[in-house]
């Protein structure tokens, strides 16, 4: 893929940030000489350096005012503060146009909007265009899903811009911002609940006297053999439920005591958990 001759920069270099990094220069959309990250773990600041060869810092005012597009990739908890140190800071560079995105669960444009426009704003601040992105982890193996809501300041191309970067990591699909905390619920956080599933199901085929090295490989190679068959076929998972179930059968025992014990409604219930979370941390 083309690069985007554009400097981008992660306040913020877990595992989201990480994850940004490895694909844009897998995908050849940034070299690593345009990639920087700021944090304040020493530690990931030296992983980065040695795995990527991308530059790294711990100013993130600095790193704010470098780069043409910042990712914030810092946890939800943290984001008044690291704002308020980049927009309390006379000739922070917010007059140059940049490009905010950011990927905090539950964080309301309105708040990052806040926060970047004042407290010193007179007026003749440019007011930046920002993205909000929830991406999830299968993005480091370049299979992630995002979804993305932009404010009133973003234009056409840069929209056009961070579709790209987000497709360097998988799928991405634009919503209303109000729409997030429910992405946020089902695939921002779901990652989890397919792990979950997996732990549950290797610790029954322990249950059931298997080897636990034989259940883990039964496991993983059932999950993706299902994800290739829902892929691949043009029917509903409700349908291809019903070809494993044959009547009187022992698929049919176990959906008995699933559908016994509330399994999807207890599945529908933490997903809107979840999304109640993303709403409360908006606060
Ligand atoms: N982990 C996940 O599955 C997903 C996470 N997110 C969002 O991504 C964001 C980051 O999450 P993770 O990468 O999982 O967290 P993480 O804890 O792995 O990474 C956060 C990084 O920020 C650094 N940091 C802390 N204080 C800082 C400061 N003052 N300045 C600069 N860096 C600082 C930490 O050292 C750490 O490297 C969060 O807001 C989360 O809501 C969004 C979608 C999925
Ligand atoms: O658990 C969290 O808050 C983050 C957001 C979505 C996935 N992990």
């Amino acid at each position: 893929m083309a690069e985007l001759n554009k400097k981008i920069g992660f306040i913020g270099s877990g595992n989201m940030g990480e994850a940004f990094v490895g694909a844009l220069i897998q995908s050849g959309i940034f070299s690593p000489s345009t990639i920087y990250v700021s944090d304040i773990s020493e530690e990931r600041l030296n992983m980065m350096r040695g795995t990527y060869g991308i530059h790294t810092m711990n100013n993130n005012v600095r790193l704010f005012s470098e780069c043409d597009i910042v990712v914030l990739a810092i946890k939800p908890q943290q984001m008044n503060q690291i704002l308020s140190q980049i927009s309390g800071q006379e000739g922070y560079g917010i007059s140059d146009r940049k490009l905010v995105i950011s990927i905090a669960a539950g964080i309301p444009i309105r708040k990052i909007e806040a926060l970047l426009y004042s407290p010193l704003d007179d007026g003749s601040r440019q007011k930046l265009p920002i993205i909000r992105v929830m991406p999830n982890t299968p993005a480091l193996v370049l299979s992630g899903m995002s979804g993305m809501s932009a404010n009133a300041y973003v234009t056409a191309d840069e929209v056009t811009m961070t579709k790209t970067i987000l497709e360097a990591m998988g799928k991405v699909v634009e919503f209303k911002e109000e729409e997030l905390d429910a992405v946020t619920g089902l695939s921002g956080s779901g990652p989890a609940y397919v792990f979950y599933l997996a732990e549950s199901m290797t610790q029954a085929g322990i249950n059931v006297g298997l080897d636990p090295n034989d259940a883990a490989v039964l496991t993983l190679a059932t999950l993706e053999g299902a994800v290739q068959l829902m892929k691949a076929r043009d029917e509903s998972p409700e349908e291809l439920r019903r070809k494993v179930t044959s009547p009187g059968g022992t698929t049919e025992a176990a959906l008995k005591v699933m559908e016994e014990n509330k399994v999807r409604q207890n599945i529908i219930d933490a997903i809107a958990a979840a999304t109640r979370r993303s709403k409360e941390l908006s606060q």
